[in-house]
């Protein structure tokens, strides 16, 4: 099945069929710059009402991907499907439902926030100008900006300048919203009030694709996640099964492994000796069981941890490779 497309020109085109079910999809995905692959081969998909964390580190391609998603930059190869138009001829259609958020927003340095904002909203094509006044104002108020509206844009902190592209994005109600690194520069409350918003979004059924280096806060805001590493997507899916993937196993340090793996049998709890104690297998058993059925046994513990589930352990690995680059101490891996 075919539909037609239509170009920047408004001529119709033919493509492939809206993949049903996802509101942004990339398949063969390859962006060259003259000095790099910045991105390679990356097949994405953002389920509708999902909020997807692209994870990754510094310089894997997430900023290039979302550029591509957003019809600022043309792919060297493949296809970039956005609310069912393909890009970035479909950009004209799209657009209007996506509000965004990308490296480097167009504020004017001597204008306020709020007559940023008010140039913003006079571009937004569904907005008529009666509205604006009030879109301005309610934006300014839900990223926490009201108070300094009056104050020049390059009086700015990075973290207001952040607020004030994200109040860009959520002038008029969207379809997607896409934050690139949404909490660069953001204190700790700044980055709490960003996660509100995207679970506000969340729960009024917009889809939500955000940047992050930071597995932490992916794990905090998302319900899917892509790990990217060195422009190639190398992890896809449902957080939960993400995190879920390789059996979860509690790490006990103790002087009395011998007799903490005979406890743990004696309780239908598999387990196996490691050099600092016991490894207990959490698939028939909770962490806090274990612990208390250890404790009941008389066996002394020292410290006890949960093992990296397999993101964890990917990412791991993914940003231990970057600090090595950077020279800075590798990331302390936890293995049974
Ligand atoms: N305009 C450009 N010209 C040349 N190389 C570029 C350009 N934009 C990005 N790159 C390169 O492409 C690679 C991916 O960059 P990108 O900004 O997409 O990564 P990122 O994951 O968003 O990184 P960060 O978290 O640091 O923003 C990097 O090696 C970068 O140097």
């Amino acid at each position: 099945m075919t539909t037609s497309f239509e170009t920047e020109q408004g001529a119709g085109v033919t493509a492939p069929a809206p993949a049903p079910g996802l509101a942004a999809r990339t398949r063969g995905l390859r962006k060259v710059y003259r000095s790099a692959v910045a991105v390679d081969q990356v097949d994405l998909d953002v389920p509708e009402g999902a909020v997807l964390g692209m994870l990754g580190p510094n310089g894997s391609g997430k900023t290039t991907t979302i550029r591509m998603l957003l019809g600022l930059v043309r792919p060297t190869e493949g296809e970039v499907e956005l609310l069912g138009r393909r890009m970035p001829e479909g950009a004209r259609h799209a657009l209007p439902d996506v509000g965004a958020l990308v490296e480097g927003p167009g504020f004017h340095p001597f204008l306020s926030g709020r007559e940023n904002l008010r140039r913003l909203a006079a571009a937004e094509p569904r907005l008529p100008s009666s509205d604006i006044p009030r879109a301005v104002e309610d934006a300014l108020e839900r990223v926490g900006l009201g108070a300094a509206a009056h104050r020049r844009y390059k009086a700015y902190s990075l973290g207001m300048k952040q607020r004030l592209g994200l109040a860009g994005a959520l002038l008029v109600p969207r379809r997607m919203v896409v934050l690139d690194e949404p909490t660069n520069g953001l204190d700790p409350a700044g980055t709490r009030e960003i996660r509100r918003i995207i679970g506000e979004l969340h729960a009024d059924g917009v889809t939500v694709l955000v940047s992050s280096h930071l597995l932490a806060e992916v794990e905090a805001t998302c319900t899917h996640v892509a790990v990217l590493h060195a422009g190639t997507v190398v992890a896809q899916g449902e957080l939960d099964e993400l995190l879920e993937s390789g059996s979860p196993g509690l790490l006990v340090s103790t002087p009395d492994g011998d007799k903490a793996l005979e406890t743990l049998r004696d309780n239908r709890i598999p387990g196996k000796l490691t050099p600092d104690g016991v490894r207990a297998d959490l698939t028939t058993a909770t962490a806090p069981q274990v612990v208390e059925t250890l404790v009941r046994g008389g066996v002394a513990i020292h410290e006890v941890k949960r093992e990296r589930t397999g993101l964890e352990d990917l990412f791991a690995r993914l940003t231990q490779h970057e600090t090595e680059h950077e020279g800075l101490p590798e990331v302390e891996e936890v293995r049974a």
